[in-house]
């Protein structure tokens, strides 16, 4: 496709154009994320010129029809508005290819297509392989990609695959599914997507801390007391989602790997150069460093898991975690988990990191809150308001993205009182425009080749290592540690607040 949109505008990444092949292309993550997101980037003028979209899935569908499921989900959910005439153009790039995942001669057909659309171009034929499948066709996929000959790139061509989560299940199949992928592509061309790293405030975590003289001196365990992320949303397993939420659980949708992405870039090491290996090795050496909860006395003691009851969200009555749909009314599936965890580096020994993250809470929030050390008490320590709390900086990840940070501030008036105040940053106000999805530069990212928002080999199965504990300490141990509920629409079981309780915390209200 040229670009219909802004031939004036040269794309200013240093994507190249290819043919995107999505597997899973009849599906919700390609209607609601992966078809918009390049819809948005061609209205911006970012998205290569001459770049073509294959859908691969198993219904009966010609393009038309295709198409036409495309658009009235881009109605709904495209970031820049949906244009009509904008869509006439860009859909001639959308073409659907039907197969079945396991079905070779689909392979077979679907390189014939591919090689007519580069004759067609007249240009190299870079493939971008995007894996939007249920995780049991990831293999298959891989395989017979490989055995016709997609996995190879032609001369002077690129050929890469995008793989979606959940990556495993635990480490052994994490192992294994990386086996699979580096048998097939090499690690260069191998991106795991974790969309978390493409939230423009999460990319923001490395600015602040790097490119601002004044927070580095002080991001250490002598000016940090605590960490806190919390990913809350509103939602609970509307949409069919239950059936796959009931076997992943809180722990391994969400914390394997979004949250421990966020946990990384706020406690790594300055990286040497801003290459993808170059920050990707600085936020696995902070995996390793997690200490391990490898003990049931350890996980009783840190982790805290929960399941909604029914309550009301948004003021609308909503079921308990057990009566939703496809969710086995005796599941033992957590909902909502919250964690101690502690990262043993000299920067950050002695400061505990507590992440929470469920579904049916109040509201849809992700924040990250560095909660600062308190100044000796030695001058204000009989003012009134001086005990109101100390600095924490706020890296509010969505909605609403910014930085806020909390200090406290003489009242004014002829007495002495003190109270805390913020100086508050908005993305949307400061810059005037709301921020990418964070698929679009993930996608643009790996068109361009560039890997450093992706999740490299070490760090998933890294992450998975930390994670297995607990899940068998959940599920095989003897004696389980009990599963806490909540009211849904609240902010979490008591025990989590219980956690931080211990310490003289409490979490940070949102
Ligand atoms: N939805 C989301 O927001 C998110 C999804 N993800 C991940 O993305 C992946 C896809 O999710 P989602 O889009 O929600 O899934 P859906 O269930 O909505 O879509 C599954 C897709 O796979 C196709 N498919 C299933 N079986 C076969 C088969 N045997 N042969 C060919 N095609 C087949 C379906 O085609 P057909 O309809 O023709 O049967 C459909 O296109 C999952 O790994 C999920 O974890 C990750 C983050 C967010
Ligand atoms: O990966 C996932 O993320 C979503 C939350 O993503 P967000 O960008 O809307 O914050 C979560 O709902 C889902 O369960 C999980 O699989």
């Amino acid at each position: 496709m040229s670009n219909p949109f802004r031939e004036d505008l040269v794309s200013r990444s240093r994507a190249e154009a290819c043919t995107v092949v999505i597997f899973g292309a009849t599906g919700d993550l390609t209607h609601r994320k992966l078809v918009p997101a390049l819809y948005n980037l061609a209205v911006d003028g970012e998205l290569p010129h001459g770049v073509k979209i294959i859908g691969f899935a198993r219904r009966e569908k010609s393009d038309a029809v295709f198409r036409e499921g495309l658009e009235e989900l881009n109605k709904e959910v495209s970031r820049s508005g949906h244009d009509a005439s904008l869509w006439e153009e860009y859909k001639e790039s959308i073409h659907y290819h039907q197969s079945e995942f396991t079905d070779i001669d689909g392979y077979q057909r679907l390189a014939e297509r591919l090689d007519a659309i580069d004759r067609e171009r007249g240009g190299v034929g870079n493939r971008l392989f995007y894996i939007a499948s249920a995780p049991e066709f990831f293999d298959v996929i891989l395989e017979n990609l490989k055995a016709v000959g997609l996995s190879e790139a032609a001369d002077g061509a690129w050929a890469r695959v995008i793989v979606e989560k959940p990556f495993g299940t635990d480490l052994a199949t994490a192992q294994h599914l990386n086996k699979v992928v580096n048998n097939t592509f090499a690690e260069k061309d191998t991106y795991r997507i974790d969309h978390y790293l493409g939230k423009e405030t999460a990319q923001n975590i490395m600015v602040l801390r790097f490119a601002n003289a004044i927070f580095e001196p002080l991001w250490n365990n002598k000016h940090i007391e605590q960490v806190q992320i919390t990913c809350a949303e509103h939602l609970g397993m509307e949409g069919g989602r239950g059936g796959y939420y009931d076997k992943a659980g809180a722990l391994r949708d969400m914390v394997q790997n979004h949250l421990l992405q966020l946990l990384s870039l706020v406690a790594m090491e300055p990286p040497t150069d801003l290459s993808a290996d170059g920050v990707r090795d600085e936020k696995v050496k902070v995996l390793r460093s997690l200490r391990q909860l490898n003990s049931p006395e350890l996980i009783k003691q840190n982790v805290v898991r929960a399941q909604y009851t029914a309550g009301h969200v948004d003021a609308k009555q909503v079921v308990g975690y057990r009566e939703e749909d496809r969710v086995d009314p005796e599941s033992m599936t957590e909902a909502y988990v919250a964690l101690r965890m502690h990262v043993d580096t000299w920067r950050w020994s002695g400061v505990p990191f507590y992440l929470r993250v469920g579904k049916r809470l109040p509201k849809k929030a992700t924040e990250i809150s560095i909660h600062f050390k308190s100044p000796p008490n030695v001058l204000f320590n009989a003012t009134p308001g001086a005990n109101e709390g100390g600095n924490v900086l706020v890296i509010r990840i969505q909605p609403d993205e910014g930085i806020s940070l909390r200090m406290v501030s003489k009242l004014p008036g002829t007495s002495l009182r003190m109270e805390p105040v913020k100086m508050d940053f908005h993305y949307a106000t400061s810059f005037g425009k709301g921020s990418p999805e964070a698929y679009e530069r993930l996608l643009l990212d790996a068109m361009a080749g560039d890997a450093t928002l992706f999740a490299r080999r070490d760090e998933v199965e890294e992450a998975w290592k930390y994670i297995d504990h607990i899940e068998r300490a959940w599920h095989e141990s003897e004696v389980k540690p009990p599963m806490a509920e909540f009211v849904a629409g609240s902010w979490g079981p008591k025990e989590a607040d219980d956690l931080l309780e211990q310490d003289g915390n409490s979490w940070r209200r949102l």
